[in-house]
């Protein structure tokens, strides 16, 4: 039941709302690291597998080709037959065969012989070169069929010869790859019409906060409707994380705290956003001073996001965002989109960092290092970035066009035009 009355504050809830050490992004990122472990494994229709982490290495089930293989269309054929060819005498080859695509070559080359080849067939035996089309002449005589050849053809000319691409059993895709367009045509190549990958982590999403009104319900005084569940239900989705449900909590501790555990037996870890800094309705605060398992930390060196909460038990994150939706958007970035990659196997979970010059001057100063929701654009083979807007946390206009986060460091000036900056793609993510 929700009262108006402040829940109750112990001694703990006091001291995690304002004894608060804060640390750096990174060591944030490392706590959070030492307890993601990869999720269970599942194999699913090569079909479905876009987008999805390999849980197993992949070899070469074959030599790639696996016969020798004509890279063209034209006549297979013996390469000492044309060594003493030229335009004014050229050689002349019987045509003793024609193989199309898919089939297999039944003679072999030997030396004033040729056989007619397309592109992606089987080079007969005793052939050591493909002549394209176009460089031959043909002729009718006695009901046989000679081509001519101008030049001398070096040997393996437009033949690739067995395991020229990939030798079989070379190691073509390590456990963690993540499946795009590229690694589907390698694994149809190689014989996988199903696929081991890490199952998606799944995700129970709570929006906290009494202030908050569904999508479809009429605006009242002083309430506003949840965004940050669906900010969040989407960026889950685009991780390739399987959010659950995205439900909102009043503020009200002891419900909240209990949907959130029972949602812990449900799911692979919880997201919450809202009440995680000072105030007296900051219930999330509350929940951890009641918690049995880690808190990894509860104070970042940072903007926007500074009360951003992360915390472990039974080896399952909580994830207590800010309420503020530029804060939540930017704590996802930072924290729980690494995190989804890494139950998914993905060895690597640096986000990845560029430089750039700064196409604005950036005069809000901060005594945390501030991630900039920015920008990026290209000019005269130069990268550059500028903040999408109004920078403060609790502005969610201009979420929709951010595709990096500038990063200002701590200090009293912010940064000027020109100065070189370092900041996150948040597309191009893989
Ligand atoms: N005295 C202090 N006040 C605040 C401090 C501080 O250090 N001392 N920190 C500020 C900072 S920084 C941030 S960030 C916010 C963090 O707030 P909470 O994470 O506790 O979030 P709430 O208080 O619940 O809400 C903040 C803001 O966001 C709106 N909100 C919440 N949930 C949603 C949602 N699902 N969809 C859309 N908008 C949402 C909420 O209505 C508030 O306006 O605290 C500062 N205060
Ligand atoms: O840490 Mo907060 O998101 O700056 O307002
Ligand atoms: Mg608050």
């Amino acid at each position: 039941m929700q009262t108006n009355e402040p829940p109750d504050k112990n001694k703990d809830s006091h001291s995690l709302r304002f004894g608060r050490k804060p640390i750096k992004v990174m060591e944030a990122q490392n706590r959070i690291r030492s307890h993601i472990q990869t999720g269970k494994v599942e194999t699913i229709p090569l079909t479905e597998s876009d987008g999805r982490y390999l849980a197993i290495d992949i070899l070469a089930s074959d030599d790639l080709p696996h016969f020798r293989r004509s890279g063209m269309d034209g006549f297979a054929i013996y390469t000492a037959d044309t060594q003493k060819a030229s335009r004014e005498n050229p050689v002349w080859l019987e045509v003793i065969e024609e193989i199309p695509c898919g089939s297999v070559p039944r003679k072999t080359i030997s030396s004033g012989k040729a056989t007619r080849i397309m592109t992606g067939a089987a080079v007969p035996d005793g052939a050591d070169a493909v002549v394209m089309i176009e460089m031959t002449n043909t002729l009718e005589k006695d009901g046989k069929t000679y081509i001519s050849i101008p030049r001398a053809i070096p040997q393996g000319e437009n033949i690739a010869p067995i395991g020229s691409e990939i030798n079989k059993g070379t190691l073509i895709l390590p456990k963690g790859t993540k499946i795009n367009a590229g690694v589907i045509a390698l694994l149809a190549t190689f014989g996988y019409a199903e696929v081991s990958v890490y199952q998606q982590p799944k995700v129970a999403i709570f929006a906290t906060g009494s202030e908050l009104l569904d999508v479809d319900e009429p605006l009242v005084p002083g309430k506003i409707r949840n965004s940050n569940g669906y900010l969040l239900l989407s960026l889950l989705q685009q991780a390739g994380a399987k959010p659950i449900s995205q439900l909102k909590l009043p503020d009200d501790v002891q419900q909240a705290k209990s949907a959130i555990l029972q949602a812990l037996d449900e799911v692979d870890f919880v997201i919450t956003t809202g009440g995680v800094s000072v105030g007296d309705y900051d219930i999330l605060v509350d929940i951890f001073a009641e918690w049995d398992g880690q808190m990894l930390f509860n104070k970042l060196a940072m903007r926007p996001g500074s009360p951003t909460t992360v915390g472990v038990r039974n080896q399952q994150f909580l994830f207590a965002l800010s309420g503020n939706p530029g804060a939540c958007f930017v704590g996802f970035e930072l924290f729980v989109r690494p995190t989804i990659w890494g139950m998914q196997g993905k060895t690597n979970l640096e986000l990845p960092m560029f430089t750039a010059t700064l196409l604005e001057d950036f005069s809000k100063p901060s005594p945390f290092d501030r991630y900039v929701r920015g920008i990026t654009s290209y000019q005269n083979g130069k990268v550059y970035v500028r903040p999408v807007g109004v920078e403060k946390s609790s502005i969610t206009l201009t979420i929709k066009d951010a595709d990096c986060l500038i990063i200002i460091p701590a200090g009293g000036r912010g940064a000027s035009t020109g100065d070189i900056v370092q900041a996150i793609s948040l597309k191009n993510m893989e």
